[in-house]
């Protein structure tokens, strides 16, 4: 197309190209997932189809950046796609990256919402809506903290949801009595309160609900203790 005196404005565009040899993670993460999971009446505190579907739209997005793509991983609405340093996917420009990761997870969100969620139609006053951020890290190091981070929050979150909605499910115990049995304990105290108080063991629940989920660059999807594997998960990177 010839040049229009109105081409100048290009001028404006910015590039914010990602720094080189650096790896490069895309978190994306549910809009207002709060209101959202109340209005679909998602199972406290974890509805298994949410969870597998947030797994098979996120597995779509790592087979289709397979060859960019170190491994994925995702807990609640949340989920973080780990890029090899070296890729050169969009010139690594960021709102690139951020802004197609973020649409391609939320199609396949909405296009496979009727597998999972097979007698509850989406609403169209209530559709799903994702943010996305691309994060750098200088060091295969950092890689291994940051994915580490995020086990320990799924941990430290899913042990303190499941206590405090058996409390108030099995036990009748109000919101504000479940919180405060819970107040002020260890990880371990809450794992007792659940056996003794609820007559849960808590090295029985699910292993999705406990450990998160992992999408590998082949695109099989597996819960594992990352802490343990951390090493082996980056091995050649
Ligand atoms: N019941 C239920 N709720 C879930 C499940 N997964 C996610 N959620 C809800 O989603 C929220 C996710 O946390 P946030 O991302 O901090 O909250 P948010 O409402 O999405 O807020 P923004 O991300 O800031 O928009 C949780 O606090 C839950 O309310 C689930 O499996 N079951
Ligand atoms: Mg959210």
């Amino acid at each position: 197309m010839a040049n229009s005196k109105y081409e100048y404005v290009r001028q404006f565009e910015t590039h914010d190209v990602l720094l080189p040899d650096t790896y490069i993670v895309v978190r994306i993460d549910g809009k207002k997932f709060h209101e959202f999971s109340k209005f679909y009446d998602f199972a406290k505190p974890n509805d298994e189809r949410a969870l597998k579907l947030m797994n098979a739209s996120a597995k779509n997005v790592v087979l289709k950046y397979k060859s960019d793509m170190i491994l994925a991983f995702g807990e609640s609405d949340e989920y973080s796609f780990i890029l090899r340093k070296d890729t050169k996917l969009f010139n690594r420009r960021s709102d690139k990256i951020a802004s197609l990761f973020v649409s391609l997870f939320t199609s396949n969100y909405v296009a496979l919402w009727s597998k999972f969620f097979t007698d509850r139609p989406l609403d169209l006053k209530h559709l799903p809506y994702f943010d996305s951020r691309c994060v750098l890290y200088p060091s295969l190091a950092i890689v291994k903290d940051y994915l580490s981070w995020r086990f320990v929050d799924t941990h430290i979150n899913n042990l303190y949801n499941t206590a405090f909605w058996q409390l108030v499910l099995k036990c009748g115990m109000t919101p504000q009595e479940s919180e405060n049995r819970l107040s002020g304990t260890v990880s371990s105290e809450k794992q007792e309160i659940l056996f003794s108080d609820c007559g849960i063991n808590y090295n029985n629940e699910p292993e999705m609900f406990k450990k998160g989920s992992l999408v590998t660059n082949k695109g099989s999807i597996i819960h594992v203790d990352i802490i343990k594997e951390i090493d082996q998960l980056f091995e050649g990177y």
